[in-house]
């Protein structure tokens, strides 16, 4: 049960780190306008996060390096977290499981609840079940991934969802390795290789978050492509972790298990 529907009359309190950054601005001003929740901390590189101002959930978009350590932080003191920030490879997510079980309860007397999120947007999330669905049904399949060129990040945390998820399912489908014939790339030209998975990453001046997946049988192919144009798309699925997330103790990665989507 969340804070507010315990309390309907109490709005949740929600604090973001990275509030300065172009998905933490974008965060904020959605905490702002969203009824029945009130921004009560907003924190930068340089800042301590202290109690976060109170909060009952916190918002956290920042870079690889430093998002382990605000979740951490937070977790500690009882606080849910929804974390956006990408990155969280098997290794981070092990840790952090062990630290919710020793996680003091939050406020209401459950357990604290994280989500790792790699992508909000709704439309993300679809292609992404749509990809794992369609893969055991196709011989090759790659995925291809394109973001503005300030992304620190490569492959995006999406694409590498993406190839875990197509993975899985070509796996329990008992699917045989993607056809390739390649012995010579010096240069990597083939792109990563992600749970048997090509996943190839493009940085360009114009782009957003977009990404393809390509599905390839003998003479025909399918296409998947999903495009955020603005971070905007990414706003109403960060809403709705914020509300769910005290709902769902423990570790959950992937917003879809909070939407029915799963
Ligand atoms: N899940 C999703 O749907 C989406 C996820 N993302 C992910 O979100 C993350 C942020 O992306 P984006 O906003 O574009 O990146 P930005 O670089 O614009 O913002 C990152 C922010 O994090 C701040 N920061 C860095 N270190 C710390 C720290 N230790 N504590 C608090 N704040 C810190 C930076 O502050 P300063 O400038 O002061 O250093 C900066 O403002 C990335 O990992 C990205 O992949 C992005 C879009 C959608
Ligand atoms: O850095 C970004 O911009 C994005 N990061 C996430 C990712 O790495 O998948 C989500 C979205 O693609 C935008």
């Amino acid at each position: 049960m969340s804070d507010t529907t315990r309390n309907p009359s109490r709005d949740t309190k929600v604090a973001v780190i990275g509030a300065s950054g172009r998905m933490g601005s974008e965060a904020v001003r959605a905490v702002e306008s969203a009824p029945g929740l009130s921004l009560v901390g907003a924190y930068g590189s340089g800042d301590d996060l202290g109690d976060l101002g109170g909060a009952d959930v916190a918002v956290e978009l920042t870079v690889p390096g430093a998002s382990p350590a605000n979740v951490t932080h937070c977790v500690e003191r009882g606080i849910h977290v929804v974390v956006g920030t990408t990155g969280w490879d098997d290794a981070r997510l092990e840790t952090l499981r062990g630290q919710l079980a020793e996680a003091p309860p939050a406020a209401t007397g459950a357990g604290v609840g994280v989500l790792i999120a790699p992508n909000f947007a709704i439309g993300a999330l679809l292609m992404m079940s749509f990809a794992a669905k369609a893969a055991p049904f196709f011989e090759s399949v790659e995925v291809i991934e394109l973001h503005h060129p300030a992304k620190v990040d490569a492959p995006s945390g999406t694409a590498a969802r993406t190839a875990a998820m197509i993975g899985r399912a070509r796996s329990e489908a008992g699917c045989d390795p993607v056809p390739d014939a390649t012995t010579h790339d010096p240069d990597g030209a083939r792109g990563a290789r992600l749970d048997g998975i090509p996943v190839h990453s493009v940085r360009l001046r114009g782009l957003t978050a977009h990404q393809e997946v390509l599905l390839g049988n003998a003479g025909e192919m399918l296409t998947l492509r999903h495009d955020s144009f603005d971070r905007g798309s990414f706003m109403p699925g960060v809403i709705a972790a914020v509300r769910a997330v005290a709902d769902h103790p423990g570790l959950t990665v992937g917003l879809e298990h909070y939407l029915g989507l799963a």
